[in-house]
């Protein structure tokens, strides 16, 4: 059974989006108006030193290898990296330097934490962490008190030299004195998440996967669309990418497992591989019509699909279920017409905000970039 309107018509995304969104100036298709570099909303990455932000930043958006940042050097400004030309996610990352005193008057607070959707804070697992949690505790504070709207995600790093009781203990163990730490100077409200990281695993894609999903107001929308899909098609499990980062920007409902999203990150690198090699676009990239299929021994079959330039959807499945291959394709298709229709919508809204001379301003919610058209992107 293929999914039809009136399931698609459930999506009523028009009003949920928040006024005053534009797009990515590196999409030509579309007529938004450029954000300005400073204008774009921002993912702040702080810690102490040799925490690993910059190391995060460049295996995350670089595909730099993990080995390769052993010896980078120690950052001594703000570095500010715009990742929205080659990703679906519009933003810009910037690397704190860990000795940065946030009383200095050259430090900007109102300019940095303002525009900013989520503040990263990196606490190194294999060192003594109790001079990073006072830390901690004053970029939150100062942070909350400009903007209290910004996500606060603690990246508990480096977690690959510990052994799994020391993991969850250490976690604990944060998570405690984090807390206690805020309820003491009075701010109980605020929340923080834990996310246990390296950058010798999956688990830093997967962290950074969350801190994103935050930021998009589409997602429910986007779940939903994915739930449909995998309960019509028998598929088990989806992933929307962000192919260029190996983000995902989501996934249906079920919980996710470690090693199925591992899995789904290995093809979409062996996919990449293959098309830069035999691929018919310079680039080597995927083109709209692009699709790999990759048969496990466990039964189980890896489907990959191109959404648009930047996206595509991975999921995983029974081989038996895979025999009915035509209505995977046939579903997925209505799910890209929908997808196509949510990113429209988003589109008419900014371009009405235009018209009344209310020009587009970044906001936290400004993440996805918009890829004009879903056709004009296949060759
Ligand atoms: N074992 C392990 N080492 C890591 C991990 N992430 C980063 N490192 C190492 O930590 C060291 C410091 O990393 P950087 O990325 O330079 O740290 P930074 O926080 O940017 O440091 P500053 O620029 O001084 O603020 C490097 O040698 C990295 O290889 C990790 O997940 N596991």
């Amino acid at each position: 059974m293929s999914y039809g309107d009136d399931e698609n018509g459930g999506f009523a995304v028009a009003g949920s989006f928040p006024k005053g969104f534009g797009y990515g100036p590196d999409d030509t298709e579309t007529e938004q108006p450029a954000d300005s570099p400073e204008d774009k909303p921002r993912i702040l990455l702080m810690g102490l030193r040799r925490s690993g932000k910059s190391s995060i930043q460049k295996v995350v958006f670089h595909k730099v290898s993990p080995n390769e940042t052993l010896f980078l050097e120690s950052t001594n400004k703000i570095v500010k990296d715009d990742i929205s030309n080659s990703s679906f996610v519009q933003f810009q990352v910037w690397d704190i330097p860990g000795q940065i005193d946030f009383f200095d008057p050259t430090f900007d607070s109102d300019m940095i934490f303002g525009g900013c959707g989520a503040l990263i804070f990196v606490i190194d697992a294999q060192d003594d962490y109790i001079e990073a949690l006072a830390r901690l505790q004053m970029a939150v504070t100062r942070a909350y008190k400009i903007n209290p709207n910004i996500k606060f995600e603690v990246f508990i790093h480096k977690v690959d030299g510990l052994s799994d009781d020391n993991k969850i203990e250490t976690q604990r163990d944060i998570h405690q004195r984090s807390t206690d730490d805020l309820a003491e100077a009075g701010m109980e409200t605020v929340h923080l998440s834990f996310h246990l990281t390296s950058i010798y695993d999956h688990s830093i894609f997967e962290a950074f996967s969350k801190v994103v999903q935050k930021l998009i107001p589409q997602l429910p929308t986007l779940e939903n669309l994915l739930n449909i899909l995998i309960s019509n098609s028998g598929i088990e499990k989806a992933f929307l990418f962000d192919v260029m980062s190996k983000i995902y920007i989501a996934t249906d409902s079920s919980p996710v497992d470690m090693q199925c999203y591992e899995l789904c990150c290995d093809m979409i690198d062996v996919v990449m591989d293959m098309s830069s090699i035999y691929g018919a676009r310079d680039d080597g990239a995927f083109d709209g019509n692009s699709s790999s299929i990759i048969k496990l021994n466990t039964n189980n079959v890896l489907y990959m699909r191109e959404v648009n330039r930047h996206l595509a959807l991975v999921c995983i499945l029974r081989e038996d279920s895979f025999d009915r291959q035509g209505l995977i394709d046939y579903n997925f298709m209505c799910f890209k017409k929908a997808i196509q229709q949510v990113f429209d919508v988003r589109k008419q809204v900014a371009s009405t905000n235009n018209s009344d001379g209310r020009a587009a301003m970044a906001t936290s919610h400004n993440l996805l970039h918009h890829n004009g058209s879903v056709e004009g992107a296949a060759s």
